[in-house]
């Protein structure tokens, strides 16, 4: 059996991915899940398989490296997921430190860690290891409006302290796989959408905003493009990337569906009037009246795109979900979990809302 060590999984991403995977492999697999529960963790995420005796949850920080080696120490891993990242942007313009902290000497336990297990005594690795660091497009830095796409080949050009956070890491990891033949590979997504996300993103902020007669808010003139991708997709991808994908390559996992943020807001709009019973009083409250317009992000990216060739011919892994289904699968799924909703706005992030968008 299979022993996969996840980093953040009580996060957005990290949790869509054990989902998936308990999915697909049922108990081919054991999972062991080290979260650290920072706002952004959540272990509701994960009710429906914490019972499970092919799950473990460690509450761990991944900086920690006495932590980490200790799980590694009790526990034979075969593959590393690392998803454990501070992620959000605005966050990081207003206190990049803890971005440096987590994202870049986390990783370096990590790889530490899984090294030092899986190393043998004459420098090789134990046969069938495998490391898969999770990281942005955002590294590539920003498109041009009216053309071009990111490819596994364009220089990195990281703009936000966490981007160059993330830079940061996957530089980390390549030079582990170039100094010590490190088995690994890196995935740079797109934009992610889909259940359990927290609603510090654009996504689930306007669902939830909306839904509550609450502004929308739109940076700069809402014409920054981004390219969506539903998390359950994502998740496909990388399994796919690190058991068919060639070690020691990097992949891009793109939707290929991009869109202006005001598109977004529009579409998310649409769906929920279409959604809401008409006897549903939240019906009146969803309004394209709610839409304002507020002070750009500072260094903020035009335009993400990401070319589909290189994961689509070498592991066979494309995006299955359009955006129409995906929107109406992640606003079914917030109607769904209105406790979630409101548990995650309770508390702190009232305080980071009020905070955040004083100014906008
Ligand atoms: C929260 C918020 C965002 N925006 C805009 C800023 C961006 O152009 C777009 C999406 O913003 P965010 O949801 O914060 O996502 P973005 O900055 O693109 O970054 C996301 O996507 C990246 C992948 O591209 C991930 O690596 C990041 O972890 C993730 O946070 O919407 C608004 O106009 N209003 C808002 O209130």
């Amino acid at each position: 059996m299979r022993t996969y060590l996840v980093t953040g999984g009580a996060g957005f991403i990290g949790s869509n991915y054990i989902h998936y995977m308990f999915q697909k492999y049922d108990n081919e697999i054991r999972i062991i899940n080290v979260d650290k529960l920072t706002y952004a963790g959540n272990l509701e995420n994960l009710k429906d398989i914490e019972n499970r005796e092919n799950y473990t949850f460690v509450k761990a920080d991944i900086c920690d490296s006495e932590a980490i080696m200790k799980i590694f120490d009790e526990n034979d891993i075969d593959r590393v997921v690392h998803f454990a990242a501070e992620s959000h942007v605005d966050r990081s313009i207003r206190n990049p430190e803890v971005f440096v902290k987590t994202n870049v000497l986390g990783t370096l336990v990590m790889l530490n860690a899984a090294k030092s297990a899986w190393e043998l005594p004459d420098g090789t690795f134990r046969p069938d290891k495998k490391f898969l660091h999770v990281s942005t497009d955002e590294v590539y830095g920003s498109l041009e409006e009216d053309g071009g796409f990111f490819y596994e080949t364009t220089p990195y050009d990281p703009h936000s302290p966490y981007s160059a956070s993330k830079a940061s890491s996957d530089m980390l990891v390549k030079s582990y796989m170039d100094t010590y033949k490190f088995p690994a590979n890196i995935t740079n997504c797109s934009n992610n959408y889909g259940p359990y996300q927290f609603p510090e993103k654009l996504i689930p902020l306007i669902i939830n905003n909306a839904l509550q007669g609450k502004k929308l808010p739109v940076y700069g003139d809402g014409k920054n493009v981004r390219d969506w991708l539903y998390v359950m997709d994502h998740a496909k991808g990388i399994d796919m990337v690190q058991e068919k994908g060639r070690l020691f390559e990097t992949y891009n996992i793109g939707g290929h569906n991009e869109k202006q943020n005001i598109q977004i807001i529009h579409i998310i709009l649409d769906t929920l009037q279409e959604m809401l019973p008409d006897n549903d009083p939240r019906k009146a409250l969803v309004s394209e009246n709610l839409i304002t317009y507020v002070e750009d992000r500072k260094g903020h990216d035009r335009r993400y795109a990401i070319a589909p060739d290189k994961i689509k011919e070498e592991v066979g892994w494309y995006p299955e979900t359009c955006f129409e289904d995906g929107i109406r699968l992640t606003i079914e799924w917030f109607f769904e979990h209105e406790d979630w909703m409101k548990n995650v706005t309770s508390g702190d992030y009232q305080k980071y809302y009020e905070e955040m968008y004083k100014t906008r």
